[in-house]
């Protein structure tokens, strides 16, 4: 692209060095640069991207765009900006022509059910035939292949290169999971969000946010990204229940669709019946009332089944045809996901690590417990200590709590162990600093009729000790554990 273009996005800027003719990409990362590329230099929470500017041309970067004067040399063009994040999402979006523009563009926000909504909404898309993408903490997933993505959110240029690619293989469609950081850093800029989703709003990085008001507002600038523009069809679907939703509401002149168990809702559920595997139920829409039968467990998930087909009939599926294909639709991996094993007790896998998600997967399953419900809860690496209290005391339902770690990072284990510890309400527990032992503990402690779950790992594959990664899966230990009861 002429360079020219891409500076007459700019009309507060000083250029200095000569201006190359052409751009052949834009990157944050000095690693990444190739020959021609623009290098935004972005201050980071770990250093400072101006630091790599060097780093940067000598890769071959042509055209430098920054915020600090000091690093202003001869080697390069240099373009220096208020807000480099600012420019950079212009710059992306204009260099790759506005992607989301050509795409029907879901965003799915809240604290707990991101992951699961965006999974429903991904897989009846292309059970319906409409092939789509989506993008979180579970990956990049189109076409059958799935890739890592660093984050939930991902920054505004991988996201701009996805859209590109789901563009290039015919897709119509793409989820975003959008996390409340990942919106406040602006990683969302200028993506042209079509049906924005909100589950819930609960405790959950107070770390980061400080407050529940700054946590909500994150949340609701997805709300107002829908933008001004009422020519377009767009909508907000709320969850009817969670008192966040009548403030998002307000953020946006688009219609919204709202959901939830209360009949007031657009779509609401009743005559729920809960199964030890999923969960049925009659559900009320503006198409008229069907029965529905899913895989997923508890009254959480019937809300996430709610979200995800409202979102879809927003989109523009019939309701009867979005709930033919709900019974194919699998749990997302490690999310309240039954171990398949011949005997012993019934083994959950799931990614509850706010206190409310932790209240609301230990009540999915009170109603099947024959014996006992054991509950492993953990956390780690200095990650909002406020929350493991009221984890514990969630937790402190079940019968017999394992207290450990999950990726304790450089944070001491002792004193996440005493955190949770705060929190329980009897003391038939125990703490067991180490996850892999806790995880065969609480397997081995656990009698045949006995119902174990395990929170907080989920999908991951990994560990974090130190500043070193290690590979570590609830799932393996806890099937071995298994076998070796058999
Ligand atoms: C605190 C935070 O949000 N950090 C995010 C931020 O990175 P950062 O500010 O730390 O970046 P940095 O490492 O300081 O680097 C600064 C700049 O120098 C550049 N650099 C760096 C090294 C080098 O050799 N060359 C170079 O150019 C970097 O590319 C970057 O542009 O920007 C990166 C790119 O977008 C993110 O990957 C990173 O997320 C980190 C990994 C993270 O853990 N974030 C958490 C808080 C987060 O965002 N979590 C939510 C999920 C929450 C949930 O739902 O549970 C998420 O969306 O993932
Ligand atoms: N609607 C919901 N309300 C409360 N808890 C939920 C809900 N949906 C899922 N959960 C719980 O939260 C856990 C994480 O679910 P999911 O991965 O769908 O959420 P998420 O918002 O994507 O989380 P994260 O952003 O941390 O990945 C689940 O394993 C389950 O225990």
């Amino acid at each position: 692209m002429e360079t020219t273009e891409l500076l007459n996005l700019l009309k507060i800027k000083t250029v200095t060095g000569t201006i190359p003719s052409k751009v052949t990409g834009i990157q944050m990362d000095s690693r990444k640069i190739k020959h021609g590329n623009c290098f935004i230099c972005v201050v980071g929470s770990n250093v400072d991207g101006h630091d790599f500017v060097e780093d940067a041309i000598r890769r071959g970067a042509s055209l430098i765009v920054a915020e600090k004067r000091e690093v202003v040399s001869e080697s390069a063009c240099f373009v220096l900006v208020k807000d480099s994040m600012r420019v950079m999402a212009r710059f992306v979006q204009h260099f790759y022509g506005y992607p989301s523009s050509e795409l029907a563009v879901f965003g799915v926000t809240g604290t707990n059910g991101k992951t699961t909504v965006s999974h429903m909404i991904y897989e009846l898309l292309e059970a319906a035939g409409r092939k789509s993408a989506s993008s979180g903490t579970l990956g990049f997933r189109m076409d059958g292949i799935s890739e890592p993505t660093q984050n939930t959110t991902s920054d505004i240029i991988s996201s701009v290169e996805i859209m590109q690619r789901v563009i290039n293989n015919d897709c119509e469609a793409i989820v975003f999971e959008t996390s409340s950081q990942g919106i406040i850093n602006g990683r969302m800029w200028g993506i042209d969000v079509d049906i924005a989703v909100f589950t819930n709003l609960t405790h959950d990085h107070l770390d980061y946010h400080k407050t529940m008001e700054h946590y909500g507002y994150a949340k609701g600038l997805l709300f107002a990204q829908l933008g001004q523009d009422v020519r377009k069809e767009k909508y907000a679907v709320l969850n009817h229940d969670d008192p966040w939703a009548l403030a998002f509401s307000k953020m946006t002149p688009f219609e919204t669709i709202t959901y939830g168990l209360s009949e007031k809702a657009d779509f609401y559920a009743n005559r729920i019946e809960y199964k030890e595997n999923g969960a049925a139920f009659l559900l009320h829409s503006p198409q008229g009332s069907y029965t529905v039968s899913t895989s997923f467990i508890g009254e959480f998930n019937v809300y996430n089944t709610l979200a995800a087909v409202a979102a879809l009939y927003a989109y523009g599926l019939d309701v009867h045809v979005i709930l033919q294909y709900m019974p194919g639709v699998r749990p997302a991996s490690g999310r309240m996901e039954k171990l398949s094993h011949a005997s012993g007790p019934a083994v959950y896998i799931d990614y509850a690590h706010t206190p409310d998600a932790i209240e609301k997967a230990v009540n999915s399953l009170l109603p099947f417990k024959k014996e006992r419900l054991i509950v492993l809860i953990g956390s780690g690496n200095f990650r909002d200590r406020f929350k493991r209290p009221m984890m514990a005391e969630k937790a402190s339902v079940a019968d017999y709590v394992v207290i450990t770690t999950n990726n304790p990072g450089e944070e001491a284990v002792a004193t996440i162990l005493r955190d949770f510890e705060r929190g329980m309400r009897h003391d038939r527990y125990i703490c067991i600093g180490d996850r892999a032992e806790a995880v065969r503990h609480a397997i081995r402690h656990a009698a045949t009729n006995d119902i174990v779950l395990l929170t907080d790992k989920g999908h991951e594959n990994t560990m974090l000790i130190g500043s070193s990664y290690f590979p570590h899966s609830d799932k393996e230990i806890a099937l071995e554990q298994l076998n070796l009861r058999t």
